[in-house]
């Protein structure tokens, strides 16, 4: 989005951090290529099934471990039970470059190998839910492409308040670590039709890496 004054990095939550613009405009345009390439397979990208027999409305594929409610395995158990498409080392050595861009402190031990894709359509949201399926602590890595979203980012003991809502804008990074990495977050709605036209995203793309600890 247009705008005179540049957004700047921000410290939303104890080691949470929200960084505007990371991802320069040829980085989104690769990325998006890259989403569409791992959404055919070897595991189709899906709405997930949650225990109750509902669905997600966000469609989501792996990459390194397959993520299901709640645990991650090396085969997609709940989509045909394919093998996961491998971790590629660029896109962890991309997190790295996150996690420095977050803390203002190199860190090249962080090795995310799991990347967890999700796609939003006009109507898809994410209910407020902590990332506690790693057996690590390592900072969670969220990149942001396409139409911007109303993020929700609360606390570690519950999914209520208090919480501090964020718009996350194509090129936005977020990463949550410390203090927060088990905070309660979720995507109330997105912002359709406001992803950059020639980015040529209906929609808005997530991609958060873990370190899973596996
Ligand atoms: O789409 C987002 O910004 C958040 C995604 C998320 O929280 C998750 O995949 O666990
Ligand atoms: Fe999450």
């Amino acid at each position: 989005m247009a705008q005179l004054l540049p957004r700047e990095r921000t410290e939303i939550a104890p080691g949470a951090f929200h960084v505007p613009d990371w991802l320069s405009p040829d980085q989104q345009r690769e990325l998006i290529a890259a989403c569409r390439d791992w959404a055919t397979g070897p595991v189709p990208m899906r709405n997930t099934r949650m225990p109750n027999g509902s669905h997600m409305s966000v469609q989501t594929v792996c990459l390194g471990w397959h993520w299901m409610p709640y645990r991650y395995s090396k085969t997609a158990d709940d989509v045909g039970g394919g093998t996961v498409a491998e971790f590629p080392s660029w896109l962890a050595g991309l997190g790295r470059d996150a996690v420095t861009a977050a803390y203002g402190e190199r860190d090249d031990s962080y090795e995310p190998d799991a990347a967890l894709i999700n796609f939003y359509d006009s109507t898809a949201k994410m209910g407020m839910h902590q990332d506690r399926e790693e057996k690590s602590l390592a900072p969670v890595v969220s990149l942001s492409i396409g139409d911007s979203c109303l993020f929700r980012f609360g606390n570690t003991e519950t999914r209520n308040k208090p919480w501090t809502d964020v718009r996350l804008e194509s090129g936005d990074l977020f990463v949550f670590g410390g203090a927060s990495r088990l905070a309660y977050h979720g995507v109330m709605k997105t912002y359709p039709g406001t992803a950059e036209p020639s980015l040529e995203l209906n929609g808005r793309l997530n991609i958060t890496l873990r370190v899973t600890g596996l």
